[in-house]
C-alpha cells in the first residue's frame, strides 16, 4: 500500500458537486499593529462524502478556513464555492451542519429539544421533528437520555448531542473544530469510531479541524496539513485506509505508516514517497 501525496498548489478542477471547492483563498485580518495574513494561496476541493481533516500548528489558519467555510468569516480574495454555491447561499440553504469544541448546547432545553432546534428554524412541524429527533438519537445512542438536561450528560453525551443537532437538517457537509478536543482520551477515541460509521451512514463530507495526528488519520480520507506566517496549505496526504475504521485499524501498519507520514510533513521533514520508488 502506498501514502499518495498531492501537491497543494494549483488550483483543483471545478467541480459543481464538490462539497467544498477553494480557489487561491486568501483571508488577511486587518489589526492595530498591521495586517495578519491568517491564509494564502488556498486551493482545496472536498468532494461528496469525503472525510478531511485540516492539521498543523497553532495560528496555522486552521479554524478560519473553517470559519469561511461556514460564512462566520468572508474571506479577502479568492473563490470558495459549497456545494457550487456561495458560503452565505449556503448556510441559508442549511447545506452544513456545524460542531465545535463546546458543545454549544442551550441548558434549559432537554436534549432531544436541542437536537430539534435547527428543525424548529426551517419551519419543521411537530410529528415530523418528533420523528427526526428519535432517528437522531439513535444515530448518536442518546434515545434513552433525550428527557435529560445538558448538565445531566458528560461531556462526551454532550458532544454527541451536539453532532445529533448538526446532523438534524439531513446536511451534505459538517464543519467540525475539534469537537472532541476537551475529552479524555478513551471516551475521545469511542467518539471517533463514532463519528466515522455516522458519516458512512449519513454520506455527509466532513471538514474536521484537529491538532491530534492520530485523530485526522483514523478518521480522514485525506489529511491536509497546513503551515503558519502565512498560514497555507503544504501538504496532503490520502490516507487509504478504506470505509472500516475499526479498532483494528489503530493497530495497523498501514495505520501507523499514515499517521508517520503526517507527522514529518508536519515536521517539514522530507517523507519518502513510496509511489515514487
Ligand atoms: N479576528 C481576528 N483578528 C485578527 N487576527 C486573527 C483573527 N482571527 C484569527 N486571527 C489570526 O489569524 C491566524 C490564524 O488563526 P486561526 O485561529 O485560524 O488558527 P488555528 O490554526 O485555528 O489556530 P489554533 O490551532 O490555535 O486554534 C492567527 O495568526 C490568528 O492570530
Amino acid at each position: 500500500m502506498t501514502t499518495a501525496h498531492t501537491p497543494a498548489a494549483g488550483p483543483a478542477p471545478a467541480s459543481v458537486d464538490a462539497a467544498v471547492h477553494a480557489t487561491d483563498v486568501g483571508k488577511v485580518f486587518p489589526t492595530k499593529t498591521g495586517e495578519v495574513v491568517a491564509l494564502t494561496g488556498v486551493d482545496l476541493e472536498v468532494a461528496a462524502g469525503e472525510f478531511v481533516s485540516l492539521i498543523g500548528p497553532s495560528g496555522c489558519g486552521k479554524s478560519t478556513l473553517l470559519r469561511l467555510i461556514a460564512d462566520l468569516d468572508q474571506a479577502t480574495s479568492g473563490d470558495l464555492r459549497i456545494f457550487g454555491k456561495p458560503a452565505g447561499r449556503a448556510r441559508i440553504d442549511q447545506d452544513y451542519g456545524i460542531a465545535f469544541q463546546q458543545a454549544g448546547l442551550l441548558p434549559w432545553r432537554t436534549v432531544a429539544a436541542n437536537i430539534a432546534l435547527p428543525l424548529e428554524l426551517h419551519g419543521t412541524g411537530k410529528a415530523a421533528r418528533a420523528d427526526r429527533v428519535a432517528e437522531l438519537a439513535e444515530l448518536v445512542g442518546l434515545t434513552d437520555f433525550v428527557d435529560r438536561y445538558p448538565d445531566q450528560l458528560s461531556g462526551g453525551m454532550q458532544q454527541r448531542v451536539a453532532i445529533a443537532r448538526a446532523l438534524a437538517s439531513r446536511p451534505k457537509l459538517l464543519l467540525m473544530d475539534e469537537p472532541f478536543g476537551a475529552l479524555d482520551e478513551m471516551t475521545r477515541e469511542y467518539l471517533q469510531s463514532e463519528l466515522a460509521r455516522i458519516a458512512v451512514e449519513t454520506g455527509a463530507a466532513v471538514v474536521f479541524v484537529t491538532h491530534s495526528i492520530p485523530e485526522a488519520v483514523f478518521l480522514s480520507d485525506r489529511v491536509v496539513v497546513m503551515s503558519p506566517r502565512p498560514g497555507r496549505i503544504t501538504d496532503v496526504i490520502v490516507t487509504d485506509l478504506g470505509e472500516d475504521r475499526d479498532e483494528a485499524l489503530r493497530e495497523s501498519p498501514e495505520y501507523f505508516a499514515r499517521v508517520t507520514a503526517v507527522r514529518e510533513a508536519l515536521h517539514g521533514a522530507p517523507v519518502e514517497r513510496a509511489n515514487e520508488r
